[in-house]
């Protein structure tokens, strides 16, 4: 179950967005994205009554199409939504903590080594965002790409962790990251900056999809 969700997972805030970010989520969606997390981060990003209507409204196109609804580090915007779940930094709120408060809602929590695969386990992570895999633009404050064999190390070691990559992945390298070992693909740009937004991805969710039958 997680680890279908987890196969095209759609990151997304207002400032990743050449235009409407309701028009971009809905494209996204009719291209077989399987989960969203709303990521309203970095310069520009909106806050407040603003963020949380923005947030209401990609909400709602998500439960139309029965789409998990991820909210990135804001944790009292997720249960004041009532979201499906949230995702965390390691720096964040600590994993546990955010468990108490969130019940069983998602939990999905950053990692970038093996050990960090391991404190999120603990902490009862539903699943876990590796990366940066490849560099990538959409986050200021990234870590060194940690490349393939970081995700085929984790997944030697932890076989059953539903694992989701991250950080510059496009539809050159989907495959690979698939046969590396991840159960899914989280992007942001691939998406964001196509030209055609559901063609585009239409075509990473069908390589993936071919690439996680191989598997
Ligand atoms: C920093 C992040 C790392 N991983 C993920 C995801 F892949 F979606 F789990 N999302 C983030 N915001």
């Amino acid at each position: 179950m997680m680890k279908q969700k987890l196969s095209l997972y759609f990151v997304m805030g207002s400032i990743d967005c050449t235009k409407d970010p309701l028009a971009v989520l809905d494209e996204a969606i009719k291209g077989g994205i399987t989960m969203f997390q709303f990521r309203e981060k970095g310069k520009g990003a909106l806050t407040g009554i603003e963020k949380y209507r923005l947030a209401e409204k990609l909400l709602e196109r998500c439960r139309m199409y029965n789409i998990p609804f991820i909210v990135n580090d804001d944790v009292d915007l997720a249960l004041a939504l009532q979201a499906d779940g949230v995702h965390v930094g390691q720096e964040d709120e600590v994993a546990e903590r955010v468990r108490d408060r969130i019940g069983d809602k998602y939990l999905g929590v950053s990692v970038h080594n093996l050990n960090e695969v391991k404190k999120a386990l603990a902490a009862c992570a539903d699943y876990v965002g590796l990366g940066p895999i490849f560099p990538t633009v959409s986050k200021e404050d990234a870590k060194q790409a940690c490349g393939l064999t970081m995700i085929e190390h984790i997944r030697a070691h932890e076989k059953r962790v539903p694992l989701v990559a991250i950080g510059g992945i496009t539809e050159q390298t989907a495959k690979q990251v698939i046969e590396a070992g991840a159960d899914g693909i989280a992007v942001i740009s691939a998406i964001c900056r196509a030209e055609h937004i559901y063609e585009q991805t239409k075509r990473l969710y069908e390589m993936v999809m071919r690439a996680k039958q191989k598997g």
